[in-house]
């Protein structure tokens, strides 16, 4: 994975040496101090104290990931074996990029194969290998300039978005429902038969209606809590699979046309 690695650092990967390592006893560890700091907020310094701490943030640092999520992707993959060679892929809240290298590496994007479109409000550095996108997905035009960027239907919608939590737990769980609600719709909309959605959600706060929905347009569909997700973290992943594709995605991603107003290029 030498050469498919998408951000920063040097040597050499093998592929799920990174989870391989952490496996060996450091996750053990970083439970225990999860645990020991649940439910009590953290000060800066042990917020600090914490990172330097934490297995998964400095192997995201020795391999080049910016982010720590994309162990979360791995673990996901390695469970569900969802991203392979050749796919194409639409990367939701990506920033800072942990999810759009891993999709680079697994679909080998950087080789020619496979494609991988990745976009967040926030600005970001873009990803080799992907076409990063910067808008705020909830703004109408949002998934016409997705749909814009991709070359045909999609094999994976993979949603990390999370909005700011406000600690109210009601109104965190109303705003990360709504962002799955809008990631859903798109998904229904450009995925190829068979294609996959993944989406963070808040635990125990899937909605039923949300849930029918999923049933309706895909014929598997789990929850999972993969083990870098932080233990005192609400999150866990919604994984839907083998998407009964009833949509006009060819003609649909085809057609996108953008409003003219704004502009829509790649970071
Ligand atoms: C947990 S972070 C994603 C981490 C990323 N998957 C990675 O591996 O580096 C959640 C992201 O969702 C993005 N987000 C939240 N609301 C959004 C929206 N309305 N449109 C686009 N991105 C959004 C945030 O800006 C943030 O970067």
């Amino acid at each position: 994975m030498t050469d498919q690695r998408s951000g920063n650092g040097g040597g050499r990967r093998r592929k799920g040496s990174a989870i391989a390592a952490i496996d060996t006893g450091a996750r053990r560890g970083l439970r225990t101090r999860v645990k020991s700091a649940k439910g009590r907020k953290l000060s800066s310094t042990r917020w600090l104290d914490r990172q330097l701490n934490d297995p998964y943030v400095q192997e995201a640092r020795r391999l080049g990931y910016r982010s720590r999520a994309a162990f979360k992707l791995i673990e996901i993959n390695n469970q569900f074996d969802i991203l392979k060679p050749g796919m194409r892929v639409v990367d939701l809240g990506a920033a800072p990029g942990g999810w759009t290298q891993v999709a680079v590496d697994m679909v080998g994007s950087k080789q020619g194969r496979g494609q991988v479109v990745g976009l967040d409000i926030l600005e970001w550095e873009g990803v080799p290998g992907a076409t990063c996108l910067q808008a705020d997905f909830l703004d109408p035009a949002a998934p016409a300039m997705i749909k814009h960027a991709l070359q045909g239907p999609v094999d994976a919608v993979i949603s990390d978005m999370s909005p700011e939590t406000t600690g109210h737990r009601q109104t965190d769980h109303i705003r990360i429902i709504d962002l799955v609600e809008h990631a859903l719709l798109f998904a229904e909309e450009v995925l190829a038969p068979n294609g996959i959605f993944i989406a963070k959600v808040f635990k125990g706060g899937t909605e039923t209606e949300l849930l029918n929905r999923i049933k309706l347009h895909f014929r598997v569909s789990k929850h999972a809590k993969p083990p870098a997700s932080r233990a005192e973290s609400p999150e866990t992943y919604l994984i839907a699979t083998g998407f009964r594709g009833q949509n006009n995605a060819e003609t649909d991603i085809a057609s996108a046309e953008l409003p003219e107003d704004q502009d829509w290029s790649p970071v």
